[in-house]
């Protein structure tokens, strides 16, 4: 993983990977992001592997980032919003964890932005 503190130049790649990194903490640290931080367990989620064809949550992300699977592409935001439409998806908006999945959006979509300028 690049250095994230390291203050000499880097190519744009590398600063957007910090970028990655440090949205990626906050999200985890949100107290909305129960629900989110692990895969769901398929196995006793009834009807979720039928319903969510590409599960995703923030522990795979991390992963991926670590493995450098977004230093070329801005897959990183595919990933993330997945989360979320997965979650609008298999809950009703009405439901705890319904409210959580937008209340997380609305966070990301907003920290997304301001880091970008
Ligand atoms: C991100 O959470 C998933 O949407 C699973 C939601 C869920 C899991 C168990 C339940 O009893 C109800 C909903």
């Amino acid at each position: 993983l690049v250095s994230c503190t390291k203050r000499t130049k880097t190519p744009k790649s590398e600063l957007a990977v910090c970028r990655y990194v440090l949205l990626l903490a906050e999200l985890e640290a949100h107290q909305d992001a129960w629900p989110f931080l692990r895969p769901v367990k398929l196995k006793s989620v009834p009807g979720y592997k039928k319903i969510i064809k590409k599960p995703m949550d923030f522990f795979t992300i991390k992963e991926k980032l670590i493995n450098n699977m977004y230093l070329n592409q801005e897959n990183f935001v595919i990933d993330v919003n997945l989360v979320f439409d997965n979650c609008q998806k298999f809950n009703e908006d009405d439901s705890e964890i319904g409210r959580a999945g937008h209340r997380m959006k609305r966070f990301f979509d907003k920290r997304w932005t301001e880091l970008l300028h």
